[in-house]
C-alpha cells in the first residue's frame, strides 16, 4: 500500500494457513488484526482468493449500474441512514453517488435490488454477492454500498465524502485502484493506494464501544484529484435488530474503566444521522451518545 509520509501502515495478508481456527498461524494473524486495529483503527487486508477477473466484473457491473436512469436510482430509498440511493449534493459532496443494497448475503435482497434497477432483468447482477458470512461477535447483516466518485476540476482537489468514522460496526472497502480514500494519523491525512488483491477493514465506532476504547474508530474521508472518477465497495457490518452494544467484563478494570454506557445499535445508528447530532463532529458523536462519565470501574 502506497502512503504519502514515514508512517507504517500495517498489511495483514489472510492467506488459506492463516485462517484456521485455534492453530499458530491463526493466534498469530488475531494478535496482528488487533494491534492494527488498536493503533491505527484500520487495516490492509491482502486476500488473494477473489480473482482480478471477480473484481474486474463487480466493477463493470458498477459502471452500468451508475448509468441506469434516475428514476429508477431514486427507487433505491430506504428510511434507514446509508441504506439508500444517494446522487450528487451539497450536503455530501458533488461528487459523490452512492447505492444502497441492505442485507446483501442474502440471495433474495440482492435480486430484489437488482429489479429495482434493472425491471428487463440482468444475466450476471446476482451472482457472488449471496454467499453467507458469519460473524464470532455480534450477529449483522451485511450492508453493500456501490459508490462512484467522479473528477474533479482539472487541477482541483475536491472533498469527495467528508471526514467521519464509521456509524457501522466495521467497513470493508475495495476500489477499482483509483485512489482516493485518506485516513487520519496523529493529525496527517495519509492517502492509501490499495493494491489490487487488498481491501480496507475499518474499525466503527459501536467496535470502539464494544472494545471499551481499546479499538480506535478511524477517521476518514475521501478526496479526489486528477481525471479519473473512482469506484469503490464498501460492505458494512450492520448489527440486527436489538442488538445491544455492551464492552465484555474481560475488557473492564481498574486500568481500563467502563467508557460507555451499553447501547442499542440502532438507537445510536439513528442519533448519528439526525439533526441534533449533524452539529457533533462525526468522531465525537459516540462519546456525545454513550460516555459514562465519570468512567466505571468492575
Ligand atoms: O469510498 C471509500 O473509499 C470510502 C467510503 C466510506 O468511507 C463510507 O462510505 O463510509
Ligand atoms: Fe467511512
Amino acid at each position: 500500500m502506497g502512503v504519502q509520509v514515514d508512517i507504517e501502515f500495517p498489511t495483514i495478508e489472510f492467506s488459506p494457513s492463516y485462517l484456521k481456527r485455534g492453530t499458530d498461524g491463526w493466534h498469530c494473524l488475531c494478535k496482528r488484526v488487533r494491534e492494527a486495529c488498536e493503533t491505527f483503527g484500520c487495516f490492509e487486508v491482502v486476500y488473494e482468493k477473489i480473482s482480478a477477473k471477480a473484481r474486474e466484473e463487480t466493477f463493470g457491473l458498477m459502471k452500468e449500474l451508475v448509468e441506469v436512469p434516475v428514476e429508477r436510482k431514486q427507487k433505491n430509498a430506504s428510511p434507514m441512514p446509508y441504506h439508500g440511493w444517494v446522487g450528487p449534493c451539497n450536503q455530501v459532496s458533488m461528487l459523490y453517488e452512492g447505492f444502497g443494497l441492505g442485507d446483501a448475503s442474502n440471495y433474495d435482497s440482492v435480486k430484489s435490488f437488482a429489479q429495482l434497477m434493472w425491471p428487463d432483468g440482468h444475466p450476471h447482477f446476482c451472482y457472488g454477492l449471496g454467499e453467507k458470512w458469519e460473524s464470532v461477535m455480534i450477529n449483522y447483516k451485511t450492508l453493500v454500498r456501490f459508490m462512484k466518485y467522479m473528477a474533479p476540476p482539472p487541477g482541483e482537489y475536491e472533498r469527495g465524502l467528508f471526514a467521519h468514522t464509521d456509524k457501522p460496526v466495521s467497513t470493508i472497502i475495495c476500489d477499482d485502484q483509483i485512489s482516493g480514500l485518506e485516513i487520519e494519523v496523529n493529525g496527517q491525512w495519509i492517502k492509501l493506494s490499495l493494491s489490487p488483491s487488498s481491501f480496507c477493514f475499518v474499525v466503527g465506532d459501536p467496535l470502539k464501544a464494544w472494545s471499551n476504547g481499546r479499538l480506535k474508530a478511524v477517521n476518514h474521508r475521501v478526496m479526489m484529484s486528477g481525471d479519473k472518477g473512482r469506484y469503490s465497495i464498501a460492505a458494512f457490518a450492520i448489527p440486527v435488530e436489538g442488538t445491544i452494544i455492551k464492552a465484555p467484563k474481560e475488557l473492564i478494570d481498574e486500568q481500563h474503566p467502563q467508557l460507555y454506557k451499553d447501547f442499542d445499535f440502532m438507537d445510536f445508528f439513528l442519533y448519528a444521522f439526525s439533526d441534533p447530532a449533524k452539529h457533533i463532529d462525526s468522531g465525537e458523536q459516540l462519546h456525545a451518545f454513550a460516555s459514562l462519565s465519570p468512567p466505571i470501574s468492575n
